[in-house]
């Protein structure tokens, strides 16, 4: 049987460090604050973001979210992320995905100050992993960075297919095993033959979105399987890889719900802390 890599049990132990880097913090009045701003009233995006609220609050940081109607307009939209930007006590900035379609997504996460950019999306911070010197890394990716070092998988020289290449996820996440010295392959919708190259990973990170996409056939026997997808199923919850047949031929795989999106979620709070204290030139302290 296959080494089941539980995401909340990672997600625990990463918040474990995160309370001594808070309570140093906290030792000289700083309390790292993140704000979220959440456009329209989707019942999941809701939900997300209250589940984000109530672990900044049980790790002792402060969090506040801005509602804004989904008629906001762009103007409007740019204009909040722009006090936020101006108010020293913000130290993270999330605008909550997926925007309503009048809205120009690209500019408004190129309107958040990069020092405040706790997603890792403004252009300027994706240059910076683009070139190999990242501040910080977007969540989903750092959190798959943890369930690897956390359960000794080793990236450098490995070969790593990555499917999928959003700006979100895919392409981070190859930016980040490649800046960790694997082999990379990003695969994606145009790829041709995908099982030609998933057949080839010791570590196969599937981000697509599309429930059952990856079966046994598809991954080499002992590889490790990392399922970012989040796909609802007769009102389950899958991910984008058959957890059942896959985990008889891997060697470690994740579940969904319970693999990459608690450390997702967590990460976050991470990156609040690492802005926080980067952004007053405090890193000695957050350690
Ligand atoms: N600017 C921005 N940044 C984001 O990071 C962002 C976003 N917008 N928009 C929405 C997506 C979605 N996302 C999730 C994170 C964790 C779970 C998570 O913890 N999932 C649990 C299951 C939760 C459940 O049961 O519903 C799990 O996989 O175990 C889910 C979804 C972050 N997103």
């Amino acid at each position: 049987m296959p080494r089941v890599l539980d995401g909340k049990v990672i997600a625990e132990q990463v918040r474990e460090n995160l309370k001594d880097r808070i309570e140093n913090l906290r030792s000289i009045g700083i309390q790292p604050k993140l704000v979220v701003v959440l456009v329209g009233d989707d019942a999941a995006s809701a939900s997300y973001v209250r589940s984000k609220q109530r672990m900044a609050d049980k790790l002792g940081m402060a969090g506040d979210v801005r509602f804004l109607p989904v008629t906001v307009t762009q103007g409007e939209l740019i204009r909040e992320v722009e006090q936020l930007n101006a108010d020293p006590t913000v130290d993270g900035i999330l605008v909550q995905f997926p925007l309503p379609s009048h809205i120009d997504t690209e500019a408004v996460l190129a309107a958040v100050d990069p020092d405040k950019d706790v997603d890792g999306f403004h252009p300027y911070n994706v240059g910076r992993y683009a070139t190999g010197s990242p501040v910080i890394w977007p969540c989903t990716t750092a959190g798959i960075y943890e369930i690897l070092k956390r359960s000794d998988i080793s990236i450098a020289g490995k070969t790593a297919v990555i499917v999928g290449r959003s700006q979100i996820v895919g392409w981070p996440t190859g930016q980040l095993l490649l800046t960790h010295n694997a082999t990379v392959i990003q695969c994606h919708s145009k790829t041709e033959d995908l099982r030609k190259f998933t057949l080839q990973a010791d570590i196969l990170v599937v981000a697509v979105g599309q429930a059952g996409l990856i079966g046994a056939d598809d991954v080499r026997s002992g590889a490790t399987v990392i399922d970012v997808g989040i796909n609802r199923v007769d009102g389950r919850l899958v991910g984008d890889v058959d957890f059942e047949s896959v985990q008889e031929k891997a060697g470690a795989i994740t579940p969904v719900p319970g693999g990459v999106g608690p450390l997702t979620v967590t990460m976050l709070m991470h990156n609040t802390i690492e802005l926080a204290t980067r952004r007053r030139g405090l890193e000695k302290w957050g350690r």
